[in-house]
């Protein structure tokens, strides 16, 4: 955590209690809406406000478990400013004179500062089961995994090559104060300086552009596709990687997203448009003579599978408190059931893709490997595993099978 001096206002402190409460103890609500709702009710407040009370709120959230030892207490509805103001102190903040920290005793939570953690899960803040997991499936090297997943994420975008370059597009954000960096290694990448909001951008509602993290990126490549191809997006969600495959196809070839979810490929038609990415069409899977009638039809087939996101703790620590044992298990049938189902969609020779961005190999390799014992006529050609700790980006999987 950062040692800042930041002079707060009460209604700054009151908001950030607000969201806190909102993400922890509403059903499902999700941080990144929650935050996005704060700023809209508060538009009056400044940058350096908005970026105070986002940088709080993720922190918050990302540290619970050590704030709560600090604290001496568990979370609850009725004591966030507690939790707060150990937040605050933490970071050598003062305690604003408010009267909603009133009743903390600043002396007692900086004494138990020296105090050692009880567990590397209070240290790293996460609960006790996913130190379990993680140290079960990852060995000793879980630890700097999870150090890592704990450093708050830059922001990334992704030049869209369909409208721009990468330096021309730098230029574009330049000339609307928004300043970024080349990243060695990632030719469409470009990072933040610093954090903003970027959405607000001409070039963003021009479509020059859209977030996405490198590693992610890498995912669009790996498929090996070629302008003129017939490609799947089996698992399209809003459309992060088809857009980036409508690109590298220079708009040339089909590509077939699918999703179980209409509403996600409505959006991704709406972000289609904004990106001049023409050759996409959508499907959403409602039954399985949809599947049927597609096999054997597709050059390429990405498989970008529901996952845990371990990966990508960094952008969504509230994972962390959302996830549960039971849940992984139930995504590694779903896994499993969608490489198998979707495997069949690919032509003789041609390639697939099967992608998480999680860290687990209960998820990633050990899914390939048990696809492959059971199906001989697909080969695995190339495997990536991106870890947090080596990476610095968020943490994927993705393995290239070839149909013999
Ligand atoms: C990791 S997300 C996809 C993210 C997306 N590819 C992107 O890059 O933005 C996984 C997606 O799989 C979808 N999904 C879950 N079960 C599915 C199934 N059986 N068939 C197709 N899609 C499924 C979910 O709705 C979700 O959008």
């Amino acid at each position: 955590m950062d040692n800042k001096k930041i002079k707060t206002h009460r209604n700054l402190i009151q908001g950030l209690e607000q969201a806190i409460k909102t993400s922890f103890f509403e059903p499902d609500k999700y941080a990144d809406k929650v935050l996005e709702r704060l700023l809209k009710l508060n538009k009056k407040w400044g940058s350096k406000d908005r970026g105070f009370v986002s940088e709080s709120f993720y922190e918050i959230i990302r540290w619970k478990r050590q704030l709560e030892f600090y604290a001496n207490r568990e979370m609850k509805d009725d004591n966030i400013y507690f939790i707060i103001a150990t937040y605050l102190l933490l970071n050598k903040q003062e305690i604003p004179p408010f009267p909603e920290f009133e009743k903390i005793y600043i002396k007692k939570i900086k004494e138990r500062f020296k105090k050692p953690f009880p567990s590397r899960a209070v240290e790293f803040s996460i609960p006790d089961w996913l130190q379990s997991r993680m140290e079960n499936e990852l060995g000793s090297s879980w630890i700097y995994e999870m150090k890592a997943l704990n450093i708050p994420a830059s922001t990334i975008i992704r030049v869209n090559t369909l409208k721009t370059h990468a330096d021309e597009l730098q230029k574009s954000l330049e000339e609307e104060k928004v300043a970024t960096n080349f990243i060695q290694g990632y030719k469409d990448a470009l990072v933040l300086e610093r954090k903003q909001n970027i959405f607000k951008t001409k070039a963003f509602q021009d479509g020059l552009f859209e977030v996405q993290d490198a590693s992610s990126q890498l995912v669009g490549e790996f498929l090996e596709v070629k302008p003129g191809m017939r490609v799947i997006d089996s698992c399209a969600g809003a459309g992060g990687k088809t857009l980036h495959l409508a690109a590298l196809m220079e708009n040339k070839g089909q590509i077939l997203a699918l999703d179980i979810h209409e509403w996600k490929l409505q959006t991704l038609k709406q972000r289609a448009r904004r990106n001049g990415a023409h050759n996409i069409q959508t499907k959403a899977v409602t039954d399985s003579k949809i599947l049927k009638r597609l096999e054997n039809t597709a050059d390429r087939v990405l498989i970008d599978a529901p996952c845990s996101g371990l990966g990508v703790l960094r952008r969504n620590p509230d994972a962390k408190w959302k996830l549960n044992n039971e849940f992984i298990y139930r995504i590694i049938d779903e896994q499993k059931q969608i490489l198998q189902n979707n495997s069949k969609l690919v032509k003789k020779n041609g390639y697939l893709v099967y992608a998480t961005c999680s860290i687990l190999p209960s998820e990633n390799s050990h899914q390939v490997e048990n696809f492959l014992s059971k199906n001989p006529d697909f080969e695995l050609i190339d495997e990536k595993k991106i870890m947090p700790s080596t990476s610095n980006f968020d943490g994927f999987y993705m393995a290239k099978i070839v149909r013999k």
